[in-house]
């Protein structure tokens, strides 16, 4: 019997039992799969009481999770990570007492302002977070590949992605969403200086660090508490790339961070990274002319110096990317004893809404997800920042007293090479000219404070650009 026959089969009487099974085909796995929705006759109407069909396609819409609602394109690796340091002085976490102490780790790259399709070369803040699956609980260690942040308070994150996300008019990229975002908010300056330079620009994952950007507290086991922002610095040394080789790669190979990630370490070689940490004493945060707790703000290396503290080697790919790193959780309210959260304002607002993100993206059994699960967790894990210290004050919503805005980003001007000096200001100029006059102004005006040199350049950039594109 064969197909084009079948609809006389009614009629003539149901021949089958003759026939080899035409409708079952051999998988790979070696178990029949169905490949014909039930219907009356061969060119009859599909049956609703096919529950074949019914949950094969339930199976294929329900098989993705939600993606992150930021960070959304990632990579992920797998390795271990050893302590080369003790840090028993600052901190009880058992993790940091002796060196040589050893644990698994699971790594997320990914790119912060994305959906699956943003090229790797895009500019954009890489996201570098780490799992450590210790025997004291989960430690993760959320970090990004540039050390400032946009804002100081978490409360301005939905209007700070809107200024990054594409037009809701039109899903188009549009230069003075991006624009406005600088103009509207000073305090992004330092930011846009970082995120200007050839420093937003990445093709290797192998050569970025990652850098906390919130402060979090260490406390030792004599109850004495210090500020401390972590760092990862590439064994393979730091890479960037410039705006114009960015866009080439961009159409070459999108993807080129991450399959040179997953390529180095299928070819055997481990990527490696150093963990280091700066730590601060709180009662300086009086004493310093900018707020310690501050995210758009870096702490001075020569005054806060960067003290080694282990080694992390990634030397493992996923074997299943939807199980393994899709489903990965990071948190930073996930902690540990002697590893608190300070009251940085960004990080504050951090602390509830990864668990909240992840209830609604995984379900609420998250924490049971193979790559997520701590042996015998229970609420009381978790740890809340503070115990025993005493907070007095007015309630209010309020700008902290010292701001500062502008000196960091000058010093870090000021930090460049001439050519990084240059490619900074045509990396703004060609971006700041699509945006309209008012906001041109008032960037340029922020870009005046930081230094007139680099205002000065970026105007005269824009004007070859404008000619170039008839404005
Ligand atoms: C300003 C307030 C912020 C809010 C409200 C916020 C919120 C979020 C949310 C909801 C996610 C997705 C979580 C998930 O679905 O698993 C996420 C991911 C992420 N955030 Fe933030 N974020 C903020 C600031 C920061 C800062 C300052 C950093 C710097 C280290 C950062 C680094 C990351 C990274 C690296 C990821 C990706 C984690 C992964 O690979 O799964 N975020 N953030």
């Amino acid at each position: 019997m064969d197909n084009n026959n079948g609809g006389s089969q009614v009629e003539k009487g149901n021949t089958r039992d003759t026939a080899p099974p035409k409708n079952v085909t051999p998988t790979k796995t070696g178990c029949s799969e169905v490949c014909h929705s039930q219907t009356v006759g061969v060119r009859g109407p599909v049956l609703v009481q096919d529950t074949v069909l019914h949950e094969t396609l339930e199976t294929f819409v329900f098989s993705t999770t939600l993606p992150r609602r930021l960070h959304t394109k990632g990579f992920g690796a797998f390795g271990y990570y050893y302590t080369t340091h003790s840090m028993k002085e600052y901190t009880k976490a058992r993790l940091f007492q002796i060196p040589g102490q050893q644990v698994p780790v699971a790594v997320r790259f990914s790119l912060a302002s994305s959906n699956q399709g943003t090229p790797d070369t895009s500019r954009n803040v890489r996201g570098f977070s780490t799992k450590f699956y210790t025997a004291e609980g989960i430690f993760d260690l959320i970090c990004n590949h540039l050390p400032v942040f946009f804002v100081r308070d978490a409360i301005l994150i939905a209007d700070v992605i809107s200024h990054l996300s594409p037009s809701p008019v039109n899903n188009l990229p549009d230069p003075e969403r991006l624009w406005s975002l600088f103009a509207k908010y000073p305090e992004a300056t330092n930011m846009l200086i970082w995120f200007f330079s050839d420093l937003g620009t990445v093709k290797s994952l192998r050569h970025i660090p990652g850098h906390s950007v919130s402060t979090y507290v260490w406390l030792n086991a004599q109850g004495v508490r210090h500020y401390v922002k972590y760092h990862w610095f590439p064994m393979a040394g730091v890479a960037y790339i410039d705006r114009q080789e960015a866009q080439w790669l961009a159409c070459q190979d999108p993807d080129i961070a991450g399959r040179d990630l997953y390529d180095c370490i299928a070819k055997g070689k481990a990527v490696e990274y150093e963990l280091c940490v700066q730590l601060m004493n709180p009662e300086d945060a009086k004493i310093l002319p900018f707020d310690p707790l501050d995210d758009t703000k870096v702490w001075d290396e020569t005054r806060y110096p960067l003290c080694p503290v282990g080694r992390m080697v990634l030397n493992c790919n996923p074997e299943n990317y939807a199980e393994q790193v899709d489903k990965l959780a990071f948190d930073p309210a996930n902690l540990l004893p002697g590893l608190e959260f300070s009251d940085d304002k960004v990080l504050q607002g951090r602390t509830f809404i990864y668990s909240d993100a992840q209830r609604h993206r995984l379900g609420p059994n998250y924490r049971n997800i193979p790559v997520n699960r701590q042996p015998n967790w229970s609420p009381a894990c978790m740890v809340s920042s503070g115990n025993g210290r005493y907070v007095a004050g007015e309630i209010m919503r309020a700008e902290i007293p010292n701001p500062d805005n502008f000196t960091q980003a000058t010093q870090k001007y000021e930090s460049f090479s001439p050519a990084e000096k240059k490619n900074l200001a045509d990396n703004i100029a060609s971006g700041l000219v699509h945006a309209l006059p008012n906001t041109q102004h008032i960037v340029l005006c922020h870009l005046e404070q930081v230094s007139p040199v680099l205002a000065a350049t970026v105007r005269d950039q824009m004007c070859l650009y404008a000619s170039t594109v008839g404005k």
